[in-house]
């Protein structure tokens, strides 16, 4: 079982949908399983799949992530930043990156990249 955690800023949440539903075989199977931060998750369940919430990234989401990355509960990160927009979170969002180079687990920041390492999973 491999635990992915999906997370989506505001202006990528399309892009976030439309990549996990071209990997929907994958992301469905019984091998896989996902978390995500609240309102991503909450898209990720209304596209059809089962997800474990946490909170929304700016209440503490991208801070429970990280905590799950550096307790290695986390294989993989797909987390689709918006790059054009400000986000009152920063500090979080560089923790959660900082513990997947700590921890060297796989982080996927864009839909090419993101496509590559799905396919190693
Ligand atoms: O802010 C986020 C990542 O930094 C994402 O949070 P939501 O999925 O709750 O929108």
């Amino acid at each position: 079982m491999k635990t992915i955690a999906i997370i989506a800023h505001d202006g990528k949440k399309p892009e976030m949908v439309q990549f996990l539903n071209e990997h929907r075989e994958i992301l469905d199977s019984n091998q896989v399983k996902m978390i995500a931060t609240g309102t991503t998750g909450s898209k990720t369940e209304a596209a059809g799949y089962n997800v474990e919430k946490l909170l929304s990234g700016p209440v503490g989401g991208d801070a429970q992530i990280a905590a799950r990355i550096a307790e290695k509960k986390v294989d993989m990160v797909i987390f689709f930043r918006d790059p054009l927009d400000k986000h009152p979170h920063e500090p979080d969002i560089f923790m959660l990156m900082r513990l997947c180079d700590v921890h060297n687990v796989p982080l996927a920041t864009n839909p090419a990249t993101a496509r590559l390492l799905i396919k190693g999973l």
